[in-house]
């Protein structure tokens, strides 16, 4: 069973190429800032491309490839699981009528090759999971729902890990996973269901990286009204331009946390984000009502000792915590699709 995998990040491409299971090739393409600048549309040519030069570059038969795999984008909100990428997915995906992320263009691309060699192109656990209980999504203004946006391939992934190693079923247990990243999502999984999870793109929740987290709302509408950014701006300043590297005018978090005994604001602000994920976790500990089976870090960040150390002192009384380190999103999206090819599940439709 041969699948192409695509997974598009903001600064890079990563493609791999998996025969029977076993990664083949994968290759991590860096993009420059001022590519990772331009919209999804600018893009296209270039990502396609990528995607082209890697077929070529290891030798892969465009006949031999059997599926197509692509880390989803923003869309409908839909349960998690497998889903074909038809063409109603696809035209949601290149026009962004859900909002623009870079995830997006991994479905329009992968779907582009797809029919070019006349097999099917697929998506898995796409970043706009949607599974939470109604009581998650009201707010405290009528008309605004909070929205399920976060790192759900990766989630899940990891909670199937973590089952697995206790001889156990995803959907048998509770856990609270944290994707420490660009992004932080902090979500509650009860028995295979994430029922809440706060919305990293949209600035809820703990700083990160690159976003704000959630700030005050009069602080934030003024800053806002002072900022002279039209409302496209001030979201990609948000999403892009805070947590980490507003302090520190970097997204390289192991240069922060290696200076953190000798820099005090190094140490004050790690000690800030450890206590904001960590409150984030308590939070998710009450959503499940305290029955928590274990607490699960994973993402980049989640490298750093003294960061994951800082956040078990705040939690371990709720229960204990494995950590994964970095992501598994290739691997995850092979395995969601290779069950599909061989018959374990099915995929589910968008429509
Ligand atoms: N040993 C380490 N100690 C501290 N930080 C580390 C370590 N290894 C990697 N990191 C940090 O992890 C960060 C990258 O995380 P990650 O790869 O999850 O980011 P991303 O893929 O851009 O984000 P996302 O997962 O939200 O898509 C970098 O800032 C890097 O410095
Ligand atoms: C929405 C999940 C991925 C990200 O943080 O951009």
């Amino acid at each position: 069973m041969n699948v192409l995998v695509i997974n598009f990040g903001s600064s890079s491409s990563k493609i791999a190429y998996y025969s029977n299971d076993e990664c083949a090739y994968i290759n991590k393409i860096e993009h420059t800032h001022d590519e990772a600048l331009l919209s999804n549309s600018e893009q296209y040519h270039l990502r396609y491309k990528a995607v082209d030069q890697f077929i070529r570059q290891n030798n892969i038969q465009k006949g031999d490839i059997e599926a197509i795999v692509s880390r989803g984008g923003l869309m409908k909100p839909i349960e998690g699981g497998a889903y074909r990428i038809n063409e109603k997915m696809y035209n949601d995906l290149l026009n962004c009528h859900y909002g623009e992320h870079i995830s997006n263009l991994s479905g329009v691309v992968g779907y582009k090759l797809a029919e070019e060699l006349n097999i099917n192109a697929y998506t898995v656990n796409p970043v706009i999971v949607d599974e939470m209980i109604p009581e998650a999504k009201l707010t405290g203004i009528k008309n605004i729902r909070r929205q399920s946006i976060f790192h759900a391939l990766n989630h899940k992934g990891v909670s199937n890990f973590y089952a697995k190693s206790c001889h156990n079923s995803y959907e048998d247990i509770n856990v609270i996973v944290g994707h420490l990243g660009s992004g932080i999502s902090i979500a509650a999984h009860n028995k295979g269901k994430v029922i809440d999870v706060n919305n990293c793109f949209h600035g809820d929740g703990p700083m990160s990286l690159e976003r704000s987290g959630n700030i005050p709302n009069k602080a934030l509408l003024k800053w806002y009204d002072e900022s002279g950014f039209t409302l496209d701006e001030a979201i990609s300043y948000l999403t892009k331009q805070c947590g980490v590297k507003s302090y520190f005018n970097t997204i390289d978090f192991k240069s922060i946390s290696d200076r953190y005994v000798s820099d005090k604001e190094c140490q004050q602000f790690i000690d800030a984000l450890a206590y904001q994920i960590s409150k984030e976790i308590g939070m998710m500990s009450v959503v499940l009502k305290g029955d928590v089976d274990q607490i699960i870090l994973t993402g980049g960040l989640s490298n750093s000792n003294i960061l994951v150390n800082l956040i078990i002192e705040h939690v371990k009384h709720i229960s204990n915590v494995t950590v994964y380190p970095n992501e598994f999103e290739m691997q995850c999206l092979n395995d969601g699709v290779t069950d599909v090819l061989k018959g374990h599940n099915l995929f589910k439709e968008y429509n």
